[in-house]
């Protein structure tokens, strides 16, 4: 299976906030979908989903092309759900009920309720009333209706809103399983760290467009990464050719022509100059958002 999306634009009144966007996704896959706020995450989930209509392009799942017509969006809704919005629970239900509800509305009698509930360690709150939920639980629960839905292809805004770390894991895990069983599924985040835990590809949203995509498995240079004040980058002075120095203070240093032990002294000096983690590894989500959104910055001797 296939979701692939073709010259998709997308636009509010006159201001056009997605334009002529291309991507083709196989199954199997969790894609990361990061840009900073206001940029169009939502608004590509909301079209790929035809809560507002397509203004120009197509997507297409498995080869059959989805219009605006209705019946077209309703055989969509059967292929793909959207993560719900907390302010759509239902206060006076179940946690219990609200997955019932999202299996029988998908149709998913096979799906084990119980075995979805344990796995997300809801057993101790989910036959109470949803009022009762903090943030968290809330945000658990919204996430295992998605996975009694069950469905092939999954839009998730910003799931670990509000979840806490042993939680962020959990869903991490659950994640990795279920995409296993032939699942495309996009995760919009700002927890760059995290997505690299699970996500095959990084789409970074910019200008408009799918700007850069990242697939981390075939970064294959490493790099010394740390953190430097600009006043202190002429004690490591000369910086290797394709060094980095990002916003932040972040410096990315490539060790491809090093040897073992000047890898090891320059991590030495960046651990002296800096009280901040120092480590070694290819360039991750985070770097690549920096070196996006707040560019690369030219280091001058001053
Ligand atoms: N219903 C709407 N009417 C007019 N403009 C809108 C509407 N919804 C979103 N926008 C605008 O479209 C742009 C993209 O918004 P969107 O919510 O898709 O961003 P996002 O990347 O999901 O942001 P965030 O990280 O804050 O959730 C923003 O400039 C926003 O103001």
């Amino acid at each position: 299976m296939t979701l692939e999306v073709k010259d998709l634009t997308i636009s509010y009144g006159r201001k056009t906030v997605l334009k002529d966007i291309n991507f083709k996704i196989p199954d199997n896959t969790i894609i990361g979908l990061v840009a900073p706020n206001g940029t169009g995450k939502t608004t590509l989930f909301n079209a790929l989903i035809r809560f507002i209509p397509l203004e120009k392009g197509e997507v297409i799942i498995d080869g059959v092309k989805y219009s605006n017509a209705s019946k077209d969006i309703k055989a969509l809704h059967k292929k793909v759900t959207f993560f719900p919005d907390q302010a759509e629970l239902y206060d006076d239900f179940s946690g219990y009920e609200h997955i019932q509800m999202y299996r029988d509305i998908w149709n998913k009698k096979e799906r084990d309720i119980d075995g979805i509930i344990d796995r997300l360690n809801m057993s101790d709150y989910v036959m109470n009333k949803v009022k009762t939920y903090s943030l968290g639980m809330r945000q658990r629960l919204c996430f295992a209706m998605m996975i009694a839905a069950d469905t092939k292809v999954m839009f998730m805004d910003e799931i670990m809103n509000g979840l806490d770390p042993v939680n962020v894991e959990l869903v991490t895990s659950v994640l990795q399983e279920i995409k296993k069983d032939g699942k495309i599924i996009i995760v919009a985040s700002h927890l760059l760290e995290n997505l690299d835990d699970y996500a095959d590809e990084i789409y970074f949203l910019n200008h408009k467009d799918v700007y850069y995509t990242y697939d981390r498995k075939k970064e294959v240079d490493e790099y010394v990464k740390g953190y430097i004040k600009h006043d202190d980058v002429k004690d490591i002075l000369p910086l290797p050719e394709g060094t980095m120095y990002l916003a932040n203070n972040r410096v990315c240093i490539p060790t491809k022509d090093m040897k073992k032990e000047e890898v090891f002294h320059i991590m030495q000096r960046l651990r002296t100059l800096s009280s901040d983690s120092v480590s070694l590894g290819p360039l991750g989500t985070n770097e690549h958002y920096l070196r996006i959104y707040k560019g690369e910055q030219a280091y001058e001797e001053s």
